[in-house]
């Protein structure tokens, strides 16, 4: 395997932009992941995750800028692609073929991989390998494809959505292989659409948003985005309530009815739930908004 510059970035984009016919799909991307970060990109549906990983790996050519992999640009694929493992959002394998077969297939193109790993994280994803890939969920194609980039020492492994699909325990198998990974030096580029996500698997965050790089944070930072959206439902009236607006991270406190209360939470909630308490509380809710609703509160409308 080509070993990369030890100085080189593992992704950089300068002005990278594409457009689809009217549709800016990413405009003015700049952005540098040193060697060995477990970098997230996080963006609603739509923001232009997808897009950006594909002028990363050379599937699309920019409209403006440019990027690379390693010191390697973008557009030279054969080169670029000795270094990395992509999982897409939604996985296509050879319907014929068997699992194992599709996995030995993906191991011939990619940087070289790890036999004796490959087997351990097929019993861990408790994938079964003989069976043919037609007969795979969407979830299996995804487990096929994370088995095939994990068991690869690519230096960049390019995840883009890689987790829909999967149940919680998966998830939870999936955030090991992320730790394992950037045990061994790795780096890793993770696109969700999940706060809570990122927030777990990641050391640093690129927020994108209407084809537009919002900012580049750190995990603490992003702690403030946050929030859950309480409602309660009470047995009857109680007006003493009206001091959960006063109480640390609570904001937005709105009644639409005098025996319903709502309001954002951030923080912990032990203030609010010992206020709640004491009153006669048929009903309690506690929603995380979406991302689209969190940005729109915390960036407000759009650029565009
Ligand atoms: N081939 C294409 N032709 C036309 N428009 C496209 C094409 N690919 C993407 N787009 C548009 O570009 C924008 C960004 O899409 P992209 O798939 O990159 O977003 P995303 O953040 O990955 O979202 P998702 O999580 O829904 O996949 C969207 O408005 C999308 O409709």
């Amino acid at each position: 395997m080509a070993v990369p510059s030890p100085s080189a970035p593992a992704v950089r984009t300068e002005g990278l932009g594409k457009r689809f016919g009217p549709t800016e799909a990413v405009v003015d991307l700049s952005l540098t992941v040193p060697p060995g970060e477990v970098f997230g990109f996080l963006g609603p549906n739509g923001a232009g995750k997808s897009t950006t990983i594909r002028l990363l790996l050379g599937l699309l050519r920019p409209t403006t800028g440019s990027a690379w992999v390693f010191d390697a640009p973008a557009g030279e694929v054969a080169r670029a692609h000795r270094r990395l493992a992509y999982v897409p959002a939604d996985v296509s394998l050879w319907p014929s073929l068997t699992g194992r077969e599709c996995l030995d297939l993906l191991a011939g193109v990619g940087p070289g991989t790890d036999l004796a790993y490959r087997d351990q994280l097929l019993e861990r994803f408790a994938l079964d390998p003989d069976r043919r890939a037609r007969t795979y969920s969407s979830g299996n194609r995804q487990k096929v494809a994370l088995v095939a980039a994990f068991a690869t020492r690519a230096p960049l492994l390019v995840l883009d959505e890689p987790t829909s699909g999967l149940d919680p325990l998966m998830e939870r198998e999936f955030r090991a292989c992320i730790a394992e990974a950037a045990e061994r030096g790795q780096t890793v580029f993770l696109s969700s659409h999940q706060l809570a996500e990122v927030e777990l698997a990641c050391s640093r965050v690129g927020i994108i948003r209407e084809g537009r790089l919002v900012e580049v944070t750190g995990l603490a930072e992003l702690r403030r985005l946050r929030r859950a959206e309480v409602v309660a439902d009470l047995s009857t009236p109680a007006p003493e309530l009206q001091r959960l607006a006063a109480l640390p991270g609570v904001s937005d406190l709105r009644w639409p009815t005098p025996v319903r209360l709502e309001l954002s939470l951030t923080g912990p909630p032990g203030p609010v739930l010992r206020a709640l308490a004491d009153a006669d509380v048929a009903h309690l809710e506690m929603r995380e908004p979406s991302l689209e609703e969190i940005f729109l509160d915390y960036y407000g409308q759009g650029p565009a």
